[in-house]
């Protein structure tokens, strides 16, 4: 497991780096960041994975979400991934949009050709970076997860499917219920085939009733975010939630948008409600 330094900048006494490496899982170079707060000096510390959103990289949340000031405050590392296997080789949207391909893995494990071979983001998020960022970097096994949009579909789905992995969950603007939404049918309809009775197992909204551990959500969601009503539906998961009696802090912030002007102002609170956690 050879890690390739990118990219390293002091980042609020800590260290932002960014790495490239060969994905077993996935058959392609990925590369991914890690923010390191001061503490990681003088021992492990805990980890927040953060899963972005369609059109991501590595980038998209390090360089927007302003998360490292309160991150070296409270001794979390961050992990961001990139958001699908990529590179020559990797098949892509054959239309080249951008909501299906590359930057748009939707952390699911493909089943359907071509993609099956590389398209295995929940496989890749689940396994092989968390052992490798824990072979390689001053950090602990104390995992939190968190994303935007696509990302936050990945985050709450994989915390739904991973009992015990993870001491805490939140998203941003989640895409609550892909099997009802234009971007997730055609994403599950690319990745996981026709019949939609496999597509359930990574619904947020399916899993919430079967859930066999009942991690508390925190989610943020914008009022003026324009996905609100044809592709996130957050209503469909406080029903669920509500169904299932599954604890949901769902915060309707009014006035903002789907973008990380939004995520910026609330991620503080996000890594706080981690913190939290990953102190038990
Ligand atoms: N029409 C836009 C759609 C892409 C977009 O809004 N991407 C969001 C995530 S959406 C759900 O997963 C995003 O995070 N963009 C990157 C950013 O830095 O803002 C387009 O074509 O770009």
């Amino acid at each position: 497991m050879s890690l390739e330094t990118v990219a390293a900048n002091r980042s609020f006494g800590g260290w932002h780096k960014r790495f490239r490496h060969h994905s077993t899982t996935l058959g392609c170079d990925m590369v991914f960041a890690i923010y390191l707060p001061p503490q990681a000096e003088h021992g492990p510390v805990p980890v927040l994975y953060w899963l972005s959103g369609l059109t991501c990289t590595d980038e998209n949340f390090m360089q927007k979400a302003g998360a490292q000031r309160m991150a070296a405050e409270l001794g979390i590392a961050i992990v961001a991934p990139d958001t699908s296997p990529r590179g020559e080789g990797v098949p892509d949207d054959p239309e080249g949009s951008y909501d299906f391909g590359h930057g748009a893995g939707f952390y699911v494990n493909a089943t359907h050709a071509p993609f099956d071979k590389h398209y295995r983001m929940y496989d890749y998020v689940v396994s092989e970076l968390p052992t490798l960022v824990e072979a390689s970097f001053p950090v602990s096994d104390a995992r939190a997860i968190s994303g935007h949009s696509m990302g936050g579909h990945g985050a709450l789905v994989i915390a739904l499917k991973n009992p015990g992995r993870y001491r805490s969950v939140s998203a941003f603007a989640p895409i609550a219920n892909p099997t009802d939404c234009p971007w997730g049918r055609k994403a599950f309809t690319g990745y996981l085939g026709e019949d939609e009775t496999a597509w359930r197992e990574w619904d947020t909204c399916a899993l919430i009733a079967e859930a066999p551990e009942r991690l508390p959500l925190l989610v943020d969601q914008g009022e003026a975010d324009p996905f609100l009503e044809d592709q996130l539906r957050p209503q469909r998961l406080a029903q669920a939630c509500e169904r299932a009696n599954h604890p949901l802090t769902l915060r309707m912030q009014p006035g903002y948008d789907h973008s990380y002007y939004f995520i910026a102002s609330f991620i503080d609170e996000h890594l706080r409600h981690h913190a939290a956690a990953l102190r038990r």
